[in-house]
């Protein structure tokens, strides 16, 4: 059986013993944690869906490693069509879950690394494709949760790895033995690495010939010991901490961003999948980002979704929903979502197999895809913030509202449409509240933005893969600067 249900996840996460700190102290049951809990539960949905039989086409695949039914989030892309199924599975989960659900990062690496790995042992003769493949065998026949794990602390940024001041401002090795290596450094922003069993480390950027410390891939398990985890803060996260249902926004659902630091922690080979190809750094975050790049035109659209439902909601309880500027403002929210999702496909259809057979994404429609990601979210969110009036943002709280003096009067003076209780008005704002500033805004705007690299990413892999001499062309055979073959007849 490989497809775990969503309580065996969540049996196997509260089983782990991890070093973790979260407001200055050390914190054992995290599952448990109200901080934490929401995101949990966010994860464990990818877990739940996979085992419905409406959502088995889109959440499930055959794997080409063992031929056994598995969840998508472990899967090898083997066609055009898996790519556009994953697209669809991360809009789903968008709309299940109204957040980021964690689980995408360690898909897109699992298919970088795959076929990146085959490539390197092509040209170096070494053996990392093997490895990978156990170890992604072990993954889909587990059904593990995997963090992807990129991002470095970065240092100077105007500095490649190996001129930091501090060698340590990049992940890196420091020793290595007959057993393994050891490394050392810390990765920034980990989205759900504390709902996952397996940390799969990539180098951050291209590096030079003589960075070959830097260029380390490898998976290690997250109990894996002198991994020190620190939990990261989201904005308005300490509702999480009050009673009740309301103030929190989303009452279920919720993202997690974590900082791994690796206080010189031991890999076994068997777990090394990158060890000084430099050569090949280049092509490892390329692609990586690419389907990354890809998953935000899934992932973004489905919360997209969930904030168009809600500025409609909020349009009718307010009593403007008829409102010709109220309309056109939320068409003009779909149009943009859509065109996300449009961008998501495209990337999508126009894939290719690589070397290894697997399947990657058009790697240039990924990245204008996840440019227009860095914007359309924010103009979604602005309408939104719009359409809704300002009370998100002054509204008195839950226990105001349940006050046995003043919560009647707060009623009265909340309701909006006549036939609209003030607590679904109530609910309705901050779940607006939630997705535009609030916690969930952390994953639908803030990683929208820096997620899969920052917009200059994408602008230089546009610029670099855009064919501008053929566009050139194109123009001066129309104007008449240049004969035009094409025109043969009299
Ligand atoms: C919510 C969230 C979730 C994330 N999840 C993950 C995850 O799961 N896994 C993972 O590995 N990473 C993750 N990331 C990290 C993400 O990939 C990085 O945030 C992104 O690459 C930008 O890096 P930075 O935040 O260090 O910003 P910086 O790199 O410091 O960028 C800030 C600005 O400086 C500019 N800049 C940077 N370097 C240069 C330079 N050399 N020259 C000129 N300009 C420069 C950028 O273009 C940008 O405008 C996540 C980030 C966020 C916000």
């Amino acid at each position: 059986m490989t497809l775990k249900t969503p309580q065996e996840y969540i049996d196997d996460i509260r089983k782990m013993k991890i070093d973790l700190y979260m407001f200055g102290d050390k914190v054992e049951n995290y599952v448990d944690h109200p901080m934490v809990r929401p995101s949990v539960n966010a994860m464990a949905m990818t877990y739940k869906l996979a085992m419905e039989a409406e959502h088995e086409d889109i959440m499930t695949a055959t794997s080409n490693l063992t031929g056994h039914k598995v969840n998508r989030f472990t899967h090898l892309h083997q066609s055009t069509e898996d790519l556009v199924k994953k697209v669809k599975m991360q809009r789903l989960l968008g709309q299940k879950t109204g957040c980021c659900f964690q689980r995408c990062v360690g898909m897109d690496a699992f298919n970088a690394v795959y076929n990146t790995t085959f490539e390197i042992d092509a040209k170096h003769g070494t053996t990392y494709h093997q490895r990978f493949v156990k170890f992604l065998k072990y993954v889909q026949e587990s059904d593990l949760a995997v963090d992807g794990c990129m991002t470095d602390s970065r240092g100077d940024r105007s500095k490649s790895p190996g001129d930091q001041a501090d060698p340590d401002a990049y992940v890196h090795i420091v020793d290595r033995n007959e057993k393994g290596i050891i490394v050392r450094g810390c990765k920034m922003h980990q989205t759900g690495l504390l709902n996952s069993h397996e940390i799969l480390v990539m180098p951050n950027n291209s590096l030079k010939e003589n960075e070959k410390e830097w260029a380390v891939s490898f998976a290690v398990p997250l109990e894996t010991p002198r991994i020190v985890f620190v939990y990261g803060r989201q904005s308005c996260d300490t509702r999480k901490l009050e009673s009740g249902s309301i103030d929190v926004g989303n009452q279920y659902f919720g993202g997690q961003e974590v900082m791994a630091i690796f206080n010189d922690v031991f890999v076994p080979w068997d777990r090394v999948f990158m060890d000084g190809e430099t050569d090949f750094s280049t092509m490892l975050v390329e692609r990586f980002a690419s389907y990354h790049r890809q998953s935000y035109g899934g992932c973004k659209v489905g919360v997209g979704d969930a904030l168009i439902g809600a500025t409609q909601a909020m349009a009718e309880y307010n009593g403007v929903s008829r409102a010709s500027h109220v309309k056109d403002k939320i068409v003009e929210m779909c149009h943009l979502n859509e065109t996300l999702y449009s961008c998501g496909i495209a990337c999508s259809t126009e894939g290719r197999k690589t070397a290894s057979g697997n399947y990657l994404v058009d790697i240039l429609l990924a990245n204008i895809c996840k440019q227009n990601v860095t914007r359309f979210p924010y103009e979604i969110a602005r309408l939104a913030q719009d359409v809704a009036g300002g009370a998100f943002v002054t509204m008195p709280s839950e226990k105001d509202f349940a006050h046995v003096e003043v919560g009647p009067l707060i009623k009265k003076y909340f309701i909006g449409k006549s036939d609209i209780s003030a607590e679904s008005r109530q609910r309705m704002l901050r779940l607006i509240e939630n997705l535009t500033m609030g916690t969930a805004a952390v994953g639908y705007l803030t990683e929208s933005m820096h997620g899969a690299g920052s917009p200059q990413a994408q602008r230089i892999m546009i610029s670099r893969l855009i064919n501008l001499a053929h566009r050139k062309n194109l123009a001066e055979k129309l104007a008449g600067v240049q004969e035009n073959i094409d025109v043969d007849w009299q």
